[in-house]
């Protein structure tokens, strides 16, 4: 699936030497949140992350170890206690249209339609632009994800796959340079799930960009990733391993990825890791 006509100039130009391994680097981050007694939790203890400008990451952890958290920080929406997050060589201080999120739990706006809610994200940012361009960036991006039919519908009028597809429809409309997802399936029934899931992956090769995904799948991480960061358990969470996800893109059928034996050599690789860190540390449960 290719975005055909898209009015809007994309303009990717990088100030690096080499822009795949330098697209957004973590060095040496450390983030401690202060408890209401007053003593520092280490979350994340001294992460050390470099993504590619068109690479697909997972991030797979048990609970409470600071995935999202450091989704957040990626996103600027979090400052790191130590340390530093680079994009394209600039510190990531605070939001910006280059990162959009995607949540788990759709942050749709109630009182817009579909069409609305992804329009109000396109005047935001594509100022500058044309009513028209506006309209047809927003028309494209429902097309995209099937919601044609739903355009003047309400949140509470659509099923949850529809608000995540009106989710990911409104982060893709604005070009962000870097997608972040925070378990964007992970409220979804599985046949809703694996249909979401072939879609964005439909729509990620059509225009490769950088993506960083939060999930508890692992097979999800495997059939969608180039690369899945295991963390350890917090607290002090480290990333433990990092796969490579060497199968072919674009990806075969399921059928057919389950007859690669390295497909099931990652999917345990994986699991063993989970396993393995879960007898072996305290998992952070409780939230804030
Ligand atoms: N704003 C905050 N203030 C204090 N502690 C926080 C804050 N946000 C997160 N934490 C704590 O930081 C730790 C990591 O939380 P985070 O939500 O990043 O984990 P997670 O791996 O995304 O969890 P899950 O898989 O359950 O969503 C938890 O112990 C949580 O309670």
């Amino acid at each position: 699936m290719v975005l055909m006509n898209y009015p809007v100039p994309f303009s990717q130009t990088l100030d690096v030497t080499n822009p795949s391994e330098k697209f957004l680097e973590i060095r040496g981050l450390v983030k401690a949140y202060r408890d209401p007694q007053g003593h520092d939790l280490v979350v994340l203890n001294d992460i050390d992350l470099t993504v590619g400008e068109t690479e697909y990451v997972s991030i797979i952890g048990h609970s409470g170890c600071g995935k999202s958290t450091l989704l957040k920080l990626v996103a600027g929406l979090e400052q790191p206690t130590k340390g530093s997050l680079t994009l394209q060589g600039k510190p990531i201080r605070k939001p910006g249209a280059e990162r959009m999120m995607v949540f788990q739990h759709y942050s749709l706006l109630p009182w817009l339609t579909v069409r609305e809610n992804i329009q109000l994200a396109v005047d935001e940012v594509f100022k500058t632009h044309s009513l028209q361009e506006r309209r047809q960036i927003v028309e494209a991006h429902i097309q995209l994800v099937h919601l044609e039919a739903a355009a003047n519908k309400y949140p509470d009028q659509i099923s949850g796959g529809m608000k995540q597809r009106v989710g990911i429809a409104r982060a893709l409309a604005i070009r962000p340079k870097l997608l972040l997802m925070d378990e964007p399936f992970g409220a979804l029934d599985a046949l809703t799930r694996r249909r979401l899931q072939e879609e964005v992956l439909a729509i990620w090769e059509g225009h490769r960009q950088a993506v960083i995904m939060i999930t508890h799948d692992v097979d999800e991480a495997v059939y969608m990733s180039d690369k899945i960061i295991l963390m350890s358990n917090g607290p002090k969470a480290r990333i433990g391993e990092i796969l490579t996800v060497d199968l072919p893109r674009p990806r075969p059928s399921r059928h057919d990825l389950r007859e690669l034996q390295n497909y099931h050599d990652l999917r345990n690789h994986a699991l063993d890791f989970l396993e393995k860190s879960y007898a072996s540390g305290p998992i952070q449960t409780s939230k804030k």
